[in-house]
């Protein structure tokens, strides 16, 4: 089997190494620069784009504090995994997940103020306990939630005023700088402006986390041979705002699909198939071809012939314009101008058919029947002949 070890493949596995994120973790580090002796209460905001490895970064670093003192302990709060649709309940739910990381039994009776009140008489009670509070998905705070929802950025950064000495720190973790923005005054200011940012990755880092990440999760080194990562990683520059869960996504995939199949490697027909399956590609059928005006239906048509006899899954834009030029020849009507085929490749890219990054790069995001041709070209193809007969 190729897949030796998925679970290292899994989203809430946090890897070994996370390369290209050590400068993030030297500046989370030189931030708490007391770690893991006593603490000096710091805010601190990790903001970057989805899949950037903010998660990772924090809890990589807690993990690294914690090894080099039991005393630390890290709590960990996820928002959106806490996500309650009543907003007053929201805070009881967060601060009863802290408390019960505490060790404390939470209680039904109290209010959200009580349970966090609780929470600060638990902290003080474990003094020898240092505790380091990472609070996942911020953006889920911002707007009434803060303000009604018992202040939760206020009041967890307010802890030292209330007498707890053994908090080191809050960690936020945001997408964007926007989250802030929707917080009531009060809470905007306790924030600070210590920001650890997280750009994207770029396409060779894409790569270097695809094979590392790979050499945790495969039997060997050649089960992911490097023109494959980067074609992963081009996939995911491409489609994917290169969001690295999903490269490591289409690469837990390529690997099952390959295992299914008794290959020892993975190989861009694996990726090709993985992709197809992530993202649900649509489904033509008779009443969504009838939305589709005639130049649109050759170019789909063209597209998907294009796509059918090629072994990547772009083709180009040329490639569709010389399909779609045999099939007006078939059809004996006048050959379609670029600028009408690329008009019809755009309302397609809008419909969801096909995903055009670039003229060399047009991916059919489609599942067709047999029939398709005639689902797409059988009306001109009988008005064609009607008029050739005529
Ligand atoms: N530099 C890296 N090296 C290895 N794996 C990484 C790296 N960065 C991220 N990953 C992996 O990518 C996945 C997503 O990372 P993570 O959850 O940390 O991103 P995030 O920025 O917090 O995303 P989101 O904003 O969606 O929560 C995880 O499985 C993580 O282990």
């Amino acid at each position: 089997m190729i897949l030796a070890n998925p679970s290292a493949l899994s989203s809430r596995y946090v890897p070994r190494r996370l390369p290209h994120r050590e400068p993030q973790i030297e500046r989370l580090a030189s931030l708490f620069p007391e770690l893991p002796k006593a603490p000096f209460f710091r805010v601190v905001q990790l903001i970057g784009p989805t899949g950037t490895g903010k998660t990772s970064t924090s809890l990589f670093f807690a993990r690294s504090v914690e090894q080099q003192s039991e005393n630390v302990s890290t709590i960990y709060v996820n928002l959106k995994s806490l996500r309650s649709r009543d907003a007053d309940g929201f805070p009881w739910i967060v601060y009863t997940s802290i408390l019960s990381q505490l060790g404390a039994k939470p209680s039904r009776s109290l209010s959200a103020a009580e349970v966090f009140m609780k929470v600060v008489g638990e902290l003080s009670r474990r003094q020898k306990k240092l505790h380091l509070v990472i609070v996942d998905e911020a953006d889920e705070l911002t707007g009434p939630r803060s303000l009604q929802g018992g202040q939760i950025v206020y009041n967890l950064t307010r802890l030292p005023e209330l007498g707890v000495s053994n908090v080191a720190g809050v960690i936020f973790i945001a997408r964007n700088d926007d989250w802030a923005r929707g917080l009531a005054p009060e809470e905007k200011s306790s924030l600070g402006a210590l920001v650890v940012r997280f750009p994207p990755y770029t396409l060779s880092q894409l790569v270097d986390i695809l094979l590392y990440r790979a050499s945790e999760a495969l039997a060997s080194p050649e089960a992911l041979p490097e023109p494959v990562a980067e074609y992963i990683a081009e996939i995911t520059v491409d489609m994917f705002e290169r969001d690295v869960r999903k490269a490591l996504d289409v690469l837990l995939y390529s690997a099952l699909i390959a295992d299914k199949e008794g290959s020892d490697k993975i190989t861009r027909l694996h990726v090709t198939r993985a992709l197809a399956e992530i993202m649900g590609r649509s489904y033509l059928d008779d009443d969504a071809a009838k939305m589709l005006g005639r130049t649109e239906r050759i170019v789909l048509a063209a597209a998907l012939r294009a796509a059918g006899s090629s072994d990547t899954i772009y083709v180009s834009e040329q490639r569709v314009l010389e399909e779609a030029q045999a099939i007006c020849e078939r059809l004996g009507i006048p050959p379609l101008g670029r600028r009408e085929i690329a008009t019809a490749l755009q309302r397609l890219h809008d419909l969801g058919y096909i995903k055009v990054s670039g003229p060399l790069k047009i991916f059919v995001n489609l599942v067709a029947g047999e029939n398709v041709e005639e689902l797409l070209l059988g009306n001109t193809l009988r008005k064609a002949r009607g008029s050739y007969n005529r």
